[in-house]
């Protein structure tokens, strides 16, 4: 069977991950939105501030009666914040009045504290005039009702959560995370932190795909790790597909004896072949009860690069995250490809350019933690030189 072509593969995982992009908005709490994004425009359905108030501790007054100073005016009571709805202003007389407090019906101007004299219960005597409008917070100077406050697509952050808190929304529409679960396979594996028989290795797929999906806007819902045996296998799929809208595997797709993956998946429909591309080339999909399965080679280089080639893109348009956009950077150093396979190589940004960091090995892992981007070489292209100008995928960033 012929390889397919990287696009021809990434046109057919499209296909199945339709069902992500058509997940209902979720109700999130606004004092819980952080970091969530959100799928609608939000109008303020206030103004704010939501009433007149003083910007300062003072006396609220009106601006002619303390036109010519000194002057002594009658203090008619106290308003402090939250004091419910103020008192009529009259001309020629002053009430003390708090920060934020709402200012008397005719009052058009605020001195504050700092600015009179003579205090008593009764008088203050102004010693600095203010004109109209002077430490007054106009209703609606901030926003007013109907107005656009976030737009869709803001990934929240306080200051959102802030003005949002301020206007009153108790919960906001934003997009749904993808549930993933991810199932990594093979005999050998173990958690880190715990003691490896001869031939055993630390599980590194694992907390690699869980974290790619999760700073690409996934919920990870279910990370577990399977022996080469199909019923384990099969009985982790199960759970698996029941949690999750994608479930991601790792390892047992290529041509060995113990091939858990691909000899499990194959009778229930899914495709495994290889695609023209390296790292990355074994390649499975499947749709288990009616749960996209993405059935990624185990080399961990494989694994990473396989994500962020074929879901990375899906996930985050899914979760209502910007694209990263692909760049065009020049190379530091002449380099070959091998032809007719898609190369993903591992590099780094540099002053003068884009520098390799390491071969083409799909075991390097160490080599893919110093890279920050991938040069992607066409399949038909075996040689570069110093200078020529490369297509790069910045890697994910450990944040959304
Ligand atoms: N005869 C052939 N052999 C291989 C071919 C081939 O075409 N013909 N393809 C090679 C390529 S390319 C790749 S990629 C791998 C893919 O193999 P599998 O997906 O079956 O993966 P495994 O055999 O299970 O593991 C490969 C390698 O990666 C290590 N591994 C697996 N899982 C993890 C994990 N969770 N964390 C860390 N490391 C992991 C595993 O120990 C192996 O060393 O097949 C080639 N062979
Ligand atoms: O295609 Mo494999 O992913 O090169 O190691």
């Amino acid at each position: 069977m012929s390889a397919r072509s990287v696009e021809e593969h990434a046109a057919h995982i499209s296909g199945l991950l339709t069902g992500l992009h058509t997940l209902s908005p979720s109700a999130v709490p606004t004092a819980e939105a952080l970091g969530r994004i959100t799928c609608s425009d939000i109008a303020s359905p206030v103004d704010l501030p939501l009433f007149r108030n003083s910007q300062m501790d003072g006396y609220a007054v009106d601006a002619a009666s303390v036109a010519s100073v000194p002057t002594t005016l009658t203090v008619r009571g106290v308003i402090a914040a939250g004091s419910g709805k103020p008192p009529k202003h009259l001309p020629g007389s002053a009430f003390r009045i708090m920060t934020g407090a709402p200012l008397p019906e005719g009052a058009d101007a605020v001195v504050p504290v700092e600015d009179t004299t003579g205090v008593t219960e009764h008088v203050v005597t102004i010693e600095r005039g203010r004109s109209v409008g002077e430490f007054v917070r106009e209703r609606g100077s901030d926003i007013t009702t109907g107005m656009l406050l976030v737009t869709a697509g803001t990934h929240l952050e306080p200051r959102h959560i802030a003005a949002l808190s301020a206007v009153g929304l108790a919960s906001l529409d934003t997009y749904t995370k993808p549930r993933v679960a991810i199932i990594t396979t093979g005999a050998e594996l173990k958690s880190a932190g715990t003691t490896l028989e001869p031939g055993e290795i630390y599980d590194s797929n694992g907390p690699a795909l869980a974290t790619l999906a999760e700073a690409n806007g996934a919920d990870v819902v279910s990370v577990a790790r399977s022996s080469d045996d199909p019923a384990e296998f099969r009985e982790l799929l199960s759970y698996a597909t029941s949690v999750a809208d994608l479930v991601f595997t790792s390892g047992g797709v290529s041509m060995g004896d113990f091939e858990v993956v691909k000899e499990t998946l194959t009778p229930l429909g899914a495709h495994f072949g290889h695609v023209a591309m390296q790292p990355g080339g074994p390649q499975g999909t499947a749709v288990v009860n009616e749960v996209p399965v993405l059935s990624f080679p185990g080399n961990p280089v494989s694994t990473m690069v396989s994500f962020e080639v074929f879901a990375r893109g899906e996930l985050r348009r899914a979760a209502g995250l910007p694209e990263i956009p692909r760049e065009r950077l020049p190379l530091t150093a002449q380099l070959r490809s091998v032809d007719g396979k898609r190369q993903f190589l591992r590099a780094r940004r540099t002053a003068d350019g884009i520098e390799l960091v390491a071969g083409p090995g799909s075991h390097l892992v160490a080599a893919m933690a110093w890279a920050d981007v991938l040069i992607d070489v066409p399949a038909a292209v075996t040689e570069l030189g110093a200078g020529d100008l490369v297509d790069v995928l910045p890697l994910s960033a450990s944040s959304i």
